[in-house]
C-alpha cells in the first residue's frame, strides 16, 4: 500500500535527524545550492521539557523519545539484558544524552588520519571543524584555571558550558585527585585529556544544546530548500529497476501518524544517518549485508557486505556509590518534591539553579601504569600516549544501578575507553521491522577486564583519600570485592552496563580497501553500490576515547564539506 506522492525534487534525502543527520541537513542547505529532505522516525523535540532541562535528562530514557532497545544476554554482564538507549526524536541521541562534551585525544584523530591515509583527519587539521561545532560560554569572571580559552570555538552551533553548581563537592573532588597522583588538567578538550578537568557540557543558557536546537532551529529559518519530516520512519531503500549498476536512490518510509507508506527519491544521494544501530539494520532490510542472514530473514540479498553490523564497539561502565554525611547532594533534589518545585520555579524564572545543570562537575581520564602485567600479553590498543584507557566521573548523587537507599551519596562511574571487545547488530529474523539483536559483548576480553579492574581499584583509592574523610565517606558495596580479580570480575558482571557511545557497525576505510571489509570509503559512499552514503557514529572504525557526540558532529561537519565538494 505504497502511496505515490506527487514527484518531489530533492537533491539529498537524509535518513535520521540525530547528531550527524542534523549537521548534514544544515550544511548541505547553506547557500541554496542543494535541496534536502530530512526524515526522522521520532517526534519533534520542541516543547519537550525533560529534553530541555539538563538535570532531568534521564526522564528521556523511557517512552516515545527512545527506541527502547535492549542488548542480548551478555556473558561479561552476568548474562543480563541491559537497556540500550537511542534517541527517537528530532536531534536523535543528542536530545536525550548526558550532554558531556568531549573531543577526545589528539592521538585518536591522528589514528583516524592514519587509518584513512589522509592527514586532513589529523588533530591539527580538524580544528576548524571543532570550532564550527562549538559556542563555548565562558563562566563569569576573568579567564581562570577552569578552561583554556584558546582551544575553544565561540561562534559555532552548539553551546558549551561548565557546571558551576554543587560548590561543596569541588574542593574534595580536586584534592582527592591530587592525593592519588592524578594531575590537574586545565582543559579536557585541548587534545590531551589525561588528568582531572572541569567537565564541559552541551548546555546553553541553562538548557540542552542539541543537534535539533543547534543545527535545525538556528540559522535555517526561511530555507525553503530544507524540508524536515518528523514521525517519518524509513523502512528500506528501494533499488532502482532496470539494467546497470545496483543503485538505491529511493527511500520508502512510513508516516507514523497515519501508517501511510510513502516513497521519495534523491537526485544525488540518499544519506543514511540513522545511527549505530539503525543504519546497519536499515541497510539489511534493503538487502545488503550477509546473504545467509538476509535469507534467514526472508530478505532477497542484493549485495554482500560482511562488515555491516559487525565491529560494534562500546564503552562499558561500572557505576558505584559511596555514602556521605552532607545533605548537599542531589539525592535531596530527587527525593524532596518541594525542593524540586522550588528549583523548577527558579529555572522557569531565569534558567538558572540546580536544574540548569547535571550532577557532574569533573571528569578524570587515565592510563594503566606502564608496568601493568597486562602489557606482558596484550599490546596497548589505545590511540597513543595521550589516549586514556579509562574514564571516571564523580557525581553528586547515587549512581549504582538499582534502587537508591535512604541517605546521601556521591557516585563514581568508570568506563573502559579503549575497549577491545567487539559485538554486533543483527536483524531479528522473526520480526525484521522490530528491534534488532544488539550484542555489545561488554567486558569480553582480558584487556577490558584488566582496565575496569584497575579503574575500580583506583576509584576506591580515590574515595578513601583524606580529602573525602571529613564527609564520613563509606562504600555502599563490599570493598573487599577488589581483593581478588575473580571477585572483582563477579562484581563487574553484576553491576556494570554496556555503554551509550556505540560506533563501528558500518566502518569507513580507504578508497582501495576491499568492498565488504569496510562499508564506506572516504567519500562516505557505500562501497560496491551507487546512490547511498552513510554519515554517523556507525562509520567510526574504532572507538575514540571520548563520549561519542563531538566526534560524530565533527565527522559530519567534515563529511558535509566532502559531499559539497568543498576543500
Ligand atoms: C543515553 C545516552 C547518553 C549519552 N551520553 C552522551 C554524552 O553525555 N556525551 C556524548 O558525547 N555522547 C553521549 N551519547 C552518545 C551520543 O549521543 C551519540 O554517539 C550520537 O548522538 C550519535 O549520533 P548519530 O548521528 O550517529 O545517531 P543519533 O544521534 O542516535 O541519531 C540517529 C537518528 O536517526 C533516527 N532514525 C533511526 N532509524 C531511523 C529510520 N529508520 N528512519 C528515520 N529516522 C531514523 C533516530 O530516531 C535518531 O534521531 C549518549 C547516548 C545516549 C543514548
Amino acid at each position: 500500500n505504497v502511496i505515490p506522492r506527487a514527484p518531489e525534487d530533492f537533491d539529498y534525502v537524509i535518513v535520521g535527524a540525530g547528531a550527524a543527520g542534523s549537521v548534514l541537513a544544515n550544511r548541505l542547505t547553506e547557500g541554496n545550492r542543494f535541496s534536502v529532505l530530512l526524515l526522522e522516525a521520532g517526534p519533534d523535540n520542541e516543547g519537550v521539557l525533560e529534553g530541555t532541562l539538563p538535570y532531568i535528562y534521564p526522564r528521556m530514557f523511557g517512552g516515545p523519545y527512545n527506541w527502547n532497545y535492549s542488548t542480548a544476554p551478555t556473558p561479561g554482564l552476568g548474562n543480563r539484558n541491559g537497556p540500550y538507549f537511542r534517541g527517537h526524536v528530532l536531534g536523535g541521541s543528542t536530545s536525550i544524552n548526558g550532554m558531556t562534551y568531549t573531543r577526545g585525544p589528539s592521538a585518536d584523530w591522528d589514528r583516524l588520519a592514519s587509518h584513512l591515509g589522509d592527514s586532513s583527519w589529523s588533530w591539527a587539521r580538524i580544528q576548524s571543524y571543532f570550532r564550527k561545532n562549538e559556542a563555548f560560554e565562558a563562566p563569569p569572571g576573568p579567564p581562570n584555571n577552569r578552561f583554556t580559552p584558546s582551544v575553544h570555538g565561540t561562534s559555532g552551533a552548539i553551546g558549551v558550558s561548565l557546571n558551576l553548581n554543587n560548590e561543596w563537592i569541588v574542593p574534595p573532588t580536586l584534592q582527592a585527585a591530587s592525593e592519588i597522583g592524578l594531575p590537574y588538567n586545565n582543559d579536557v578538550n585541548s587534545g590531551n585529556p589525561i588528568g582531572i578537568s572541569w567537565q564541559q557540557f552541551a548546555i546553553k543558557n541553562g538548557a540542552r544544546s542539541s543537534a535539533a536546537t543547534g543545527y535545525l532551529r538556528q540559522n535555517v529559518a526561511g530555507r525553503t530548500n530544507l524540508n524536515v519530516r518528523v514521525n517519518a520512519r524509513a523502512l528500506r531503500l528501494v533499488p532502482n529497476s532496470g539494467p546497470g549498476p545496483l543503485t538505491f536512490r529511493t527511500v520508502e518510509y512510513r508516516d507514523e501518524t497515519n501508517g501511510n507508506i510513502i516513497q521519495v527519491s534523491a537526485r544525488r544521494d540518499v544519506i543514511v544517518s540513522a545511527g549505530v544501530i539503525d543504519t546497519p539494520t536499515l541497510l539489511m532490510r534493503s538487502g545488503l549485508g550477509d546473504p545467509a542472514e538476509l535469507r534467514a530473514a526472508n530478505i532477497t540479498p542484493r549485495f554482500t557486505i560482511p562488515a555491516l553490523g559487525n565491529n560494534f564497539i562500546e564503552h562499558p561502565g561500572v557505576p558505584i556509590s559511596w555514602s556521605v554525611n552532607t545533605t548537599l547532594t542531589d539525592d535531596e533534589l530527587d527525593k524532596d518534591p518541594a525542593l524540586f518545585a522550588q528549583e523548577l520555579e527558579r529555572w522557569n524564572t531565569n534558567k538558572t539553579g540546580r536544574l540548569a545543570q547535571t550532577s557532574l562537575t569533573h571528569i578524570m581520564y587515565n592510563r594503566l601504569p606502564r608496568n601493568h602485567s597486562i602489557f606482558r600479553t596484550v599490546s596497548d590498543p589505545s590511540g597513543g600516549a595521550n589516549a586514556p584507557h579509562y574514564e571516571q566521573i564523580v557525581a553528586n548523587k547515587w549512581v549504582t544501578l538499582g534502587a537508591r537507599p535512604a541517605g546521601n551519596f556521591i557516585g563514581m562511574t568508570q568506563f573502559v575507553m579503549a575497549p577491545t571487545s567487539t559485538g554486533s547488530v543483527k536483524l531479528n529474523s522473526a520480526d525484521i521491522l522490530g528491534p534488532p539483536i544488539i550484542n555489545a559483548n561488554s567486558f569480553n576480553t582480558e584487556w577490558d577486564k584488566a582496565v575496569i579492574r584497575h579503574a575500580i581499584r583506583s576509584s576506591i583509592a580515590y574515595m578513601r583519600s583524606p580529602a573525602w574523610a571529613p564527609f564520613n565517606i563509606q562504600p555502599t558495596f563490599d570493598p573487599t570485592v577488589a581483593d581478588t580479580d575473580a571477585r572483582l570480575d563477579a562484581f563487574v558482571a553484576a553491576s556494570g552496563f554496556g555503554g551509550a557511545h556505540g560506533v563501528g557497525t558500518a566502518r569507513i576505510g580507504r578508497a582501495n580497501s576491499r568492498p565488504g571489509s569496510d562499508v564506506v570509503g572516504p567519500d562516505f559512499r557505500v562501497k560496491g553500490i551507487r546512490g547511498v552514503r552513510i554519515v554517523d557514529a556507525s562509520v567510526l572504525p574504532f572507538s575514540p576515547a571520548a563520549h561519542a557526540m563531538v566526534p560524530v558532529y565533527v565527522l559530519a561537519e567534515k563529511a558535509a564539506d566532502t559531499i559539497k565538494g568543498a576543500p
